[in-house]
């Protein structure tokens, strides 16, 4: 999971389900040509801090703890029972990628330019439902002069529950997402969006999330979110 993996379908094999049937692997997503590039790797962008909180998690990720989440320009199409699980074939990339719509991409994956809009990297902690994102947010995602943008913070403080909502529970849609914005965040700067899964309710996942700054003195904003489990067809 480090910065020198190569990216294979067996890297990438799903870790066990915690519940419902979950598939933790439905959000991989893949390229458009079908050869997968992860961005969730650093790139020349990503400040000193950003390649410090990373580290600090790759760190934690080999005793198996938190897994580094691998991140591609497209989600990959929710499983279908004909494909309960594609890690057991091996054209896997290339047939995903082909079932790819051409002219989409993931939100968050959407600029092509390093460093302009959001760089950031996703890791997981199965036993304790939770996901922590470590953010930079580029230039292209202000609001207030300086600042990024609140629907920014919203969109990774979504995609860092939803992340870890999907892999509790498989295909769920965000029902509801609150969020109290304590701080603004500089743009350039480096935050830790920190979200779990509080407890679940039959198809209702209900989780929380804070964004700190990286060195844990601000907090910038905290969240609560309901999930809802939508069963694959
Ligand atoms: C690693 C990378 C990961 C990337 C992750 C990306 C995550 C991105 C997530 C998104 O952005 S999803 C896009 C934004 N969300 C939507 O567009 C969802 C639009 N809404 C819907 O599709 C439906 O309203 C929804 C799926 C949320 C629910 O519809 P359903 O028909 O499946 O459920 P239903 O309405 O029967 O409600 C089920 C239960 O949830 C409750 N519920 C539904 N919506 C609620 C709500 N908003 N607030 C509170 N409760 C709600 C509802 O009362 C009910 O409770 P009970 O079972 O106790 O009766």
């Amino acid at each position: 999971w480090g910065t020198s993996c190569s990216v294979t379908a067996a890297s990438l094999a799903p870790t066990p389900c915690l519940a419902h049937g979950a598939q933790p692997w439905a959000w991989l997503q893949f390229s458009q040509s079908g050869q997968p590039k992860d961005y969730a790797l650093p790139n020349a962008s990503w400040s000193q801090g950003m390649l410090n909180l990373y580290n600090e998690f790759v760190e934690k990720s080999k005793d198996g703890t938190w897994k580094r989440i691998p991140s591609y320009r497209l989600m990959l199409p929710l499983l279908t029972p004909e494909h309960p699980c594609p890690f057991t074939h091996p054209d896997l990339m290339k047939l995903e990628g082909e079932k790819m719509s051409k002219d989409t991409r993931l939100f968050l994956r959407s600029l092509d330019e390093e460093g302009l809009g959001f760089e950031y990297v996703m890791f997981l902690n199965p036993s304790e439902k939770r996901m922590v994102t470590v953010y930079q947010p580029g230039p292209y995602l202000e609001g207030h002069p300086g600042f990024a943008h609140g629907g920014s913070t919203a969109a990774i403080i979504d995609s860092t529950i939803g992340g870890c909502a999907i892999f509790v529970a498989g295909r769920v849609m965000t029902a509801n997402l609150s969020i109290d914005f304590k701080n603004p965040i500089p743009l350039g700067s480096v935050v830790l969006v920190d979200g779990k899964v509080n407890r679940m309710e039959g198809r209702k996942v209900f989780l929380s999330c804070q964004v700190w700054s990286a060195d844990g003195q601000t907090l910038h904003a905290e969240a609560t979110a309901l999930f809802i489990h939508k069963p694959v067809g």
